[in-house]
């Protein structure tokens, strides 16, 4: 499955540490988690990602669209944190193959994080 040819476990942690980081240091979107619960979307992101890419796990978080209501994400807020999520998978030396195929996996959830 994707999970495994993405590090399985380990690697989604490695995956979502990375992307916290790249967040963190980013100020065009930093902005949007300034009264998160960090260690919840950690958690959640993981979940989600494990569960979406063929891992052992259950997604039991809010829908998309609930947790990014009131945010007012944009197209480029999104794209930003895509383009650190693509940053810490090149990092991790993914093949371009799972990256994209990860992106393909994200890309239909845009209409329901954005503009909310
Ligand atoms: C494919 C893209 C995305 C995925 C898969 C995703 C996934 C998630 C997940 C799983 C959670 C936690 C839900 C819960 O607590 O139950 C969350 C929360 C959150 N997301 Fe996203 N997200 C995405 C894009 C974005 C973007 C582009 C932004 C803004 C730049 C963003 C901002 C937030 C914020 C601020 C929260 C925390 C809300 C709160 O404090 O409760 N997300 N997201």
């Amino acid at each position: 499955s994707l999970y495994q040819r993405l590090g399985a476990e380990q690697g989604i942690n490695a995956i979502v540490d990375g992307l916290l980081y790249q967040i963190e240091h980013d100020e065009r979107i930093v902005h949007h988690f300034a009264d998160s619960d960090i260690g919840r979307f950690r958690a959640m992101l993981a979940e989600q990602l494990c569960d979406l890419t063929g891992g052992p796990c259950q997604y039991s978080g809010s829908t998309m669209q609930e947790s990014h209501t009131g945010f007012n994400i944009t197209l480029a807020d999104y794209d930003a944190l895509v383009e650190g999520l693509i940053k810490v998978m090149q990092r991790q030396q993914i093949s371009l193959a799972d990256q994209n195929a990860l992106l393909a996996l994200l890309a239909p959830m845009y209409k329901d994080i954005s503009y909310r």
